[in-house]
């Protein structure tokens, strides 16, 4: 099949990316990885020793900034619905987030050990229907959500992925009622045509 001019388009702009060309050097698997690291630098998120949940976590970018960091100390767990190339010292399940066996795979794994950080770069297949997507991405975003409040500890940290559109606002209130600070975060490496934002919650609410 010819390819679109849109998806030619997206090659030449995916090429020229300095991030693309930047990940190839430093051998990071996405560009993802400097919004990570640009984001930890600030925050100060991941810490030798702790468990760390990667939600949508393919190609594993993330993972690979996490584990950098923790060494072989630690323990990061990752989920994606796709499957993801071993990388050292991160436990994959690959498996769709919203099925609940899925779910509780995820948290069988974690064996009652304390979460420390929850990172959710989730994204749903863009089916181009922009209100459908919007919904089906903040869906994500409040079961990642959910998990977060579950799971980490008092001191834990939560970051998530979320497109500014219909529920966005919403979203952040719920926020507000389960963490005690809530900012957000727009790192270099994320495009400024794209409504995406990470949203950084910290201070566990009861
Ligand atoms: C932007 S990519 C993540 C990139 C990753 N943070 C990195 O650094 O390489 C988003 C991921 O979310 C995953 N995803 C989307 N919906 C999901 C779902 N329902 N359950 C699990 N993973 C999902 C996709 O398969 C995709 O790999």
């Amino acid at each position: 099949m010819k390819p679109s001019k849109t998806s030619k388009q997206w090659m030449r702009e995916h090429i020229n990316d300095p991030f693309v060309q930047q990940a190839q050097k430093d051998g990071y698997r996405s560009r993802a990885a400097y919004k990570l690291i640009e984001i930890n630098e600030k925050d100060h998120l991941i810490k030798p020793g702790m468990v760390i949940v990667d939600l949508g976590a393919t190609p594993g970018g993330w993972c690979q900034v996490a584990g950098a960091i923790m060494g072989e100390t630690g323990k990061v767990i990752a989920l994606d619905l796709l499957p993801l190339e071993p990388l050292r010292g991160v436990e994959f399940i690959q498996g769709d987030f919203r099925d609940e066996a899925v779910l509780k795979k995820l948290e069988e794994s974690l064996q009652g050990k304390p979460v420390g950080l929850v990172i959710s770069d989730m994204a749903p297949n863009f089916s181009g229907v922009s209100a459908v997507d919007q919904d089906r991405s903040i869906y994500l975003a409040e079961l990642a959500m959910e998990f977060a409040f579950d799971h980490l500890t008092r001191d834990g940290s939560f970051l998530v992925k979320v497109f500014q559109g219909t529920g966005f606002e919403a979203y952040m209130k719920l926020m507000r009622t389960k963490f005690t600070r809530v900012v957000a975060r727009k790192p270099k490496a994320s495009r400024d045509r794209s409504s995406e934002v990470y949203l950084l919650g910290t201070g566990k609410l009861e």
